[in-house]
């Protein structure tokens, strides 16, 4: 539920207003709206009486609002969320490149890596210390010691790093991280997005296998109801009858998330196509479609990866990728 305050409603007025909705276990939420006040009520409003409320001298009008998210939702936040990682600005008409292997796999290797992508104009390195294999005996990744060669890669480069977690238990490894990452298996892993909401920490949260957009916004809601609001969203393909590709990069979110949410969007042409050769077409398709950002995995040896080989470009095609997207840019920022 909203409530429109009328012009000349005085700060008082709205405090004791405020205070009553609070008194009825609701928690408000106030913003700016084409200079009107409008307080956005979470919680249970079954109580309230929207008649009553109408009459109210300082009330404009109320309205019903049916989504189930709330923190996430354009209606409550008009403008865009902008997040600040270490500097680097994502969402609100800043855009970032998240580039770096799937895996770190060696100090030369994400250092090696770390120094290309950031030539080639990256705002941040990613690289999955944690992996989620689909079988048990590939490759599970370097564990905490990917962390420490994050850490080692950032203190090279400068680049802020995202990774991924799997496990709260394993949150006070992350301390260092930048942005911390929900990959698409975990999206709906409710007691993990509790835990991330306890932070501060920017949190990008990617797509489920086969989640909708309204189940995405809805693990976002976890994050932010639990007070981090430092949410980018991404999507990373879904799964269709469609097996050319490894998923279906369904292009079309990022229109309808920046209807619905003020929330940053980030696209990973990588995992949706899954093959190296179109992630550069659907990058630039991404970037036109005005998306936030973009997730792109590279690698320095992509035959020899020790995960997601098939889709990472080498430090070279990336450097052709940015080139194009960056004039991509200039026609739709
Ligand atoms: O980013 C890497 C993921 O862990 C990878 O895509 C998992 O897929 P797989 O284990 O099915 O190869
Ligand atoms: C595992 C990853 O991606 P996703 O969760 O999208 O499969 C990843 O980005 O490393």
């Amino acid at each position: 539920m909203v409530t429109v305050l009328k012009a000349g409603t005085t700060e008082e007025q709205k405090r004791m207003l405020i205070k009553w909705f609070e008194d009825q276990g609701l928690r408000v939420h106030e913003y700016e709206n084409d200079n009107q006040t409008v307080l956005g009520l979470i919680g249970d409003t079954s109580g309230i009486d929207v008649e009553m409320l109408e009459l109210l001298d300082i009330v404009e009008h109320v309205a019903l609002i049916s989504e189930p998210f709330k923190k996430a939702n354009r209606k409550f936040h008009p403008e865009d969320s902008v997040i600040d990682v270490g500097g680097r600005k994502i969402g609100g008409g800043s855009f970032a490149v998240i580039a770096g292997p799937c895996s770190v796999e060696t100090e030369e290797q994400i250092i090696e890596v770390a120094k290309a992508v950031k030539a080639s104009g990256a705002t941040m390195l990613r690289g999955g210390a944690f992996k989620p294999r689909t079988s048990p005996y590939d490759f599970q990744g370097l564990k905490a010691e990917g962390l420490k060669l994050l850490l080692e890669a950032k203190r090279e480069t400068g680049l802020p790093i995202v990774t991924e977690i799997m496990n709260q238990d394993h949150l006070d490894l992350f301390e260092d991280v930048d942005v911390i990452q929900v990959g698409a298996r975990n999206m709906q892993n409710f007691e993990l997005l509790k835990e991330l909401g306890r932070t501060d920490k920017p949190i990008l949260l990617k797509r489920g296998l086969a989640n909708t957009i309204k189940e995405l916004l809805m693990s976002a809601e976890y994050i932010m109801s639990g007070g981090n609001e430092n949410v980018i969203l991404c999507e990373r393909g879904i799964r269709t009858f469609e097996t050319y590709t490894r998923n279906t990069l369904d292009l079309s979110v990022i229109p309808v998330l920046h209807n619905l949410t003020h929330l940053p969007v980030v696209v990973d042409p990588s995992h949706a196509t899954g093959h190296s050769d179109l992630v550069e077409p659907m990058a630039m398709a991404a970037t036109a479609g005005g998306a936030d950002g973009l997730m792109i995995e590279v690698h320095n040896n992509p035959p020899m990866a020790l995960c997601d080989g098939a889709q990472s470009l080498t430090p070279l095609q990336f450097e052709e990728t940015m080139k194009k997207v960056r004039r991509i840019r200039e026609v739709v920022a």
